[in-house]
């Protein structure tokens, strides 16, 4: 099972992502796409990758705003497979022109 990582480890983390901040146990990241459907297509995009990895964000979806949120609910916080997860979602969002 992944550990949770310690406040230090979580701000090293922090800091090699792309506008993520935590909210107590969970980190999150609020992106505006061009459109609406390139909003749509960056879950999909986002829902892929959660699959591989069997690890899922929460996700809002308003309009051509996008919000992710990840945790790892079986550790009770923040792991690594969060922050994994979190860096392949920077990739994707520039992918999509997210920002
Ligand atoms: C059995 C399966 O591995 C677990 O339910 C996974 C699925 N996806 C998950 N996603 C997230 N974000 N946190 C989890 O703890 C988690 N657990």
């Amino acid at each position: 099972m992944a550990e949770l990582l310690d406040d230090a480890a979580v701000s090293a983390r922090l800091a090699g992502l792309n506008g993520w901040t935590r909210e107590g146990g969970e980190i999150r990241r609020t992106v505006r796409a061009p459109s609406f459907m390139a909003g749509i297509g960056l879950v999909g995009a986002v829902a892929g990758a959660a699959e591989d990895a069997d690890h899922h964000p929460d996700i809002d979806i308003r309009w051509r705003t996008v919000t992710f949120a990840l945790s790892t609910h079986s550790a009770g916080g923040l792991t690594a497979k969060d922050f994994d997860l979190a860096g392949r979602i920077d990739a994707m969002a520039a992918e999509h022109g997210a920002a």
